[in-house]
């Protein structure tokens, strides 16, 4: 996994960790992502892993690491290893599922408060906004209650349609400034 403050440039790997609901999107996100195409996807029972190139904005041709864990619930308590000393974190959330985003919050906050996390930027991705009756990326926001994260948390809420790729590398060059900053950040702290 990454070390979290591994130098970012052009000649430097991100590792991301992505997680979320079962369903919500994570293994289509990936392979979009991989192989801009659709890929038809099955529950994921333990983890898939691709190295991805980046091209969106400050973040093109950065080399990203993505680690796509499954979501179903006895699948959950993976998590906590995986989420370890990643560089960012990647959170999935199907927009059309309002009944289950008290749950997506929970486990997101759970993931969020590990010591080893504090502070690990955080890319959520609204996904499914395709269909409709999606929710949009504010309220999103609001129903996973980002702002009670703290005041120091740094995160992104990115509306996308993982079928056909929308907003994927968008919210991927978001995640890529947030990391950017916090090791610049960190540099300074530790000049002090
Ligand atoms: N309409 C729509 N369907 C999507 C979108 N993204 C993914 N899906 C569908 O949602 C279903 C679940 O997608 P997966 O990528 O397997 O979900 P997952 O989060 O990896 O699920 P687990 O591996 O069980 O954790 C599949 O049928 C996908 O085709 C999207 O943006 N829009
Ligand atoms: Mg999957």
């Amino acid at each position: 996994m990454g070390s979290g403050l591994s130098t970012v440039g052009p000649f430097h790997s991100l590792h991301v960790v992505m997680l979320g609901l079962d369903s919500a999107g994570k293994t289509t996100v990936l392979y979009r992502l991989k192989f801009n195409e659709f890929v038809n996807t099955v529950p994921t029972i333990g983890f898939n892993t691709e190295r991805v190139r980046l091209n969106n904005g400050a973040a093109r041709g950065i080399s990203c690491h993505v680690w796509d864990v499954g979501g179903q619930e006895k699948l959950r308590p993976l998590w906590k290893s995986y989420s370890r000393c990643t560089d960012g974190i990647v959170y999935v959330v199907d927009s059309v599922d309002a009944e289950r985003l008290d749950e997506a919050k929970a486990e997101l906050h759970k993931v969020a408060r590990l010591a080893e996390n504090q502070g690990a930027p955080l890319l959520i991705i609204a996904n499914k906004q395709d269909l409709p009756g999606s929710l949009p990326a504010a309220d999103i926001e609001k129903k996973l209650a980002l702002r009670e994260l703290g005041p120091a948390a740094a995160y992104h809420v990115q509306p996308a349609c993982a079928i056909i790729g929308e907003g994927l590398h968008e919210g991927m060059d978001k995640l890529y400034d947030m990391i950017t900053k916090r090791r610049k950040a960190l540099k300074q702290k530790k000049k002090r």
